[in-house]
């Protein structure tokens, strides 16, 4: 399977962030085409090969076999709100199209005052039919975490959900037995050792799934079924190569009661599709792609790393990390 990716043909991208998110500024990753289309390796840096295999396994699927027939054609997108300041919070929620957003918090200590305008300028955006999702990437700890999410949910006049509040699941447990609003469970699946095997329903009520770091389309469907809850889909903040992988998903889970985190590509200032093809929500939906998006060599050009030695450690990493696949079969067991 791997050898039939023309991987001596990869391509390298930077491209240049709106808002700083994940404590990043510039995008980058690599792009490369197999019998099925193209695809897109994109681990953050922070990740090791071990673990950047899975992300692998997923660009592996998506050009070599593309992906699982779809059960819906649309999918509605929640819009997502940096940690910034109310008035571009409002602006992004406002212009977004969507009838839900993610808003970031607990970005800094100290950051509740700044959370709690935030949350409330996004619910005067969106008004009372609007829903208002937040995500706290596991940094609270359990009494931080009770005490601001009552905060939170009164500011929102109602959370629809708190993503991650906590960093383990028995946290999470604890919380959801203390708080009001539904609790979202993200890097507890996507970060476990054994995602398959993580027992999230009694300390969660949704699961967060992102096929991306969990090895592709039809693994991410057996983890959602194995995690035993209602799923949102979300972006690892992929160009439209990645997100479509992710967007196959969300078309082809048998059941899908959220709002998708899939309108990420605003968080980019370019993409490696042409524009007309570019997976920008319009009216708070995007279209669940049926094969695999080309990359535009134009549009690509505008985004090719200019740094050689960025690109050198890109393609240095694809080769580790193709070593590390080949030696891991069971993550390319579909
Ligand atoms: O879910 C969304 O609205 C957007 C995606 C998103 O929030 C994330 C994408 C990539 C990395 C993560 O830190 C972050 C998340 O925590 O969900
Ligand atoms: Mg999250």
């Amino acid at each position: 399977m791997l050898d039939d990716i023309d991987f001596a043909n990869a391509r390298v991208y930077a491209i240049p962030m709106t808002t700083r998110f994940r404590g990043i500024t510039v995008r980058e990753g690599v792009l490369f085409e197999g019998p099925a289309g193209w695809a897109e390796f994109c681990p953050f840096d922070d990740y090791d090969d071990q673990v950047s295999a899975s992300w692998l396994a997923t660009a592996v699927e998506q050009c070599t076999i593309g992906w699982p027939t779809a059960v819906r054609d649309k999918i509605p997108i929640n819009c997502t709100v940096p940690a910034v300041g109310p008035e571009r919070a409002h602006e992004i929620a406002r212009t977004s199209g969507c009838a839900t957003a993610k808003i970031k918090v607990a970005d800094h200590p100290d950051s509740l005052a700044e959370d709690l305008a935030r949350v409330e300028a996004v619910r005067d955006a969106l008004g009372a039919n609007g829903h208002v999702r937040v995500d706290a990437n596991g940094v609270w700890d359990v009494e931080t975490a009770v005490k601001h999410i009552a905060l939170l949910d009164k500011a929102a006049g109602g959370l629809e959900y708190v993503e991650q509040p906590c960093k383990t699941i028995e946290e999470l447990a604890e919380v959801r037995r203390q708080v009001n609003p539904l609790i979202a469970a993200d890097e507890s699946i996507r970060r476990a050792d054994d995602p398959m095997r993580v027992a999230v329903a009694g300390a969660a009520d949704v699961a967060v799934i992102k096929c991306t770091p969990l090895g592709g389309v039809r693994r991410a469907m057996r983890i959602a079924e194995a995690a035993g809850l209602p799923c949102a889909v979300s972006s690892a903040l992929e160009t439209s190569v990645g997100l479509g992988a992710q967007l196959a998903l969300a078309g082809a889970l048998p059941h899908l009661d959220f709002a998708c985190g899939l309108g990420t590509l605003s968080l980019l200032k370019g993409d490696t599709v042409g524009v007309e093809a570019s997976l920008r929500p319009v009216e708070g939906s995007l279209p669940v792609p049926t094969a695999p998006l080309a990359v535009d060599l134009e549009a690509w050009e505008s985004v090719r790393h200019t740094d050689p030695e960025r690109t050198t450690w890109w393609l240095d990493r694809l080769d580790r990390v193709r070593s590390v696949l080949a030696t891991t079969p069971e993550l390319l067991t579909r």
